[in-house]
């Protein structure tokens, strides 16, 4: 499916439009998508009737679907306004990896618009070979597959972008400030991302490095002590292959056990709300915290906050301004 109401077509100009193609991770529109979404995402490996379940479960408890399309359609809608002011002829597209609307149809409604040239941003900043890579990819086969040619510039990463960084330490000191002015100099920070197979880290892959990268950036400009912060990875994926730790449950454990009780948990990883944050953190490490006898705080997520969006813009604006 084609976004077809982000043109910014000046009439007085003959230039082509510069197709700007977001992508996502995508995400179930009803719980009848659950078995075909997660067959997308395990790549046609059979999913365990358990497993299906228990996934399906935790959506029905975020309101039955995900809520990540829409923020990215707000996210698109809004990053489009601020490339305005570049004054070129730009046309948005939303491809998603793993659910409609597919960055394989997005790609091939760019083709038959006649685009020749686009810029392709994936709404995640860090760059992984199991994530940003495979997105790229599509578009790359999609290409193939329609016998066609686009010249795309590639956005691989914005993790150390400063609208970024200062959106997310803004969420970190209103997650502190949420405490009683006494009590701010016992609130714990975690930071935390999506996790990855260890294999895939021992690889080389820049994930990681990436995430730690942006984790000091913020905790600096929040004005964290060293030991106010810590990190965590949540969310490993149901496969038996070990994924990188600690788990946000057992990291609140630990803390627990080093007489930590004011918690504040800000996912770096991601930009918009889905079920790794409203159930993975809202839900389950909220029990875990409950059980602790720990108070969590979860600052809202990024989605439409305009230091972010404003990233967004300036991110590629940069590669628009080298087409
Ligand atoms: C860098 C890697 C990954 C990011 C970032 C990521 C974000 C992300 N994931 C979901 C939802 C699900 N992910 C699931 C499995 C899964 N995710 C990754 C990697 C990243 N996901 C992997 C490698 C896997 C395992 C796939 C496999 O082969 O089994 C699942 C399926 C259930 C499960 O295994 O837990 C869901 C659901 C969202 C919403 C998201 C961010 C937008
Ligand atoms: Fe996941
Ligand atoms: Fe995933």
């Amino acid at each position: 499916m084609t976004d077809q109401t982000h043109t910014n077509t000046d009439t007085t100009h003959t230039e082509k439009p510069i197709g700007i193609l977001f992508m996502a991770y995508g995400g179930p529109e009803s719980l009848d998508d659950m078995p075909g979404y997660l067959a997308d995402i395990r790549a046609g490996r059979v999913t365990s009737g358990a497993i299906l379940d228990e996934i399906t479960n935790n959506y029905r408890q975020i309101g039955g679907k995900s809520p990540l399309p829409e923020f990215t359609r707000a996210q698109v809608d809004a990053t489009m306004a601020g490339l305005q002011s570049l004054g070129r002829p730009l046309k948005a597209y939303v491809g998603m990896r793993h659910w409609s609307p597919w960055i394989e149809d997005a790609v091939r409604d760019m083709l038959d618009d006649g685009i020749e040239k686009a810029v392709a941003i994936v709404l995640a900043p860090h760059y992984s070979s199991m994530s940003v890579a495979k997105y790229q990819k599509k578009i790359k086969a999609a290409l193939q597959m329609n016998h066609g040619h686009i010249d795309f510039v590639f956005v691989n990463e914005y993790h150390t972008e400063p609208g970024y960084v200062t959106a997310l330490a803004d969420r970190v000191r209103e997650g502190v400030q949420s405490f009683p002015e006494g009590e701010r100099d016992d609130v714990h920070v975690i930071l935390s991302a999506h996790s990855l197979p260890v294999r895939i880290e021992k690889e080389g892959d820049p994930y990681s490095r990436q995430l730690l990268e942006s984790a000091r950036l913020v905790a600096g400009q929040a004005g964290l002590r060293d030991d106010q912060w810590s990190w965590s990875y949540q969310s490993a994926g149901r496969s038996p292959e070990p994924w990188l730790g600690p788990q946000l449950d057992e990291h609140l454990r630990d803390l627990a056990a080093q007489g930590v009780k004011k918690v504040v948990s800000v996912p770096v990883g991601f930009v918009s709300d889905h079920v790794e944050i409203l159930f993975d953190i809202d839900i389950a490490a909220q029990e875990v915290a409950g059980e602790l006898g720990m108070t969590l705080v979860r600052p809202p997520a990024l989605n439409t906050d305009p230091l972010f969006i404003g990233t967004l813009s300036s991110v590629i604006g940069r590669q628009v301004a080298e087409l």
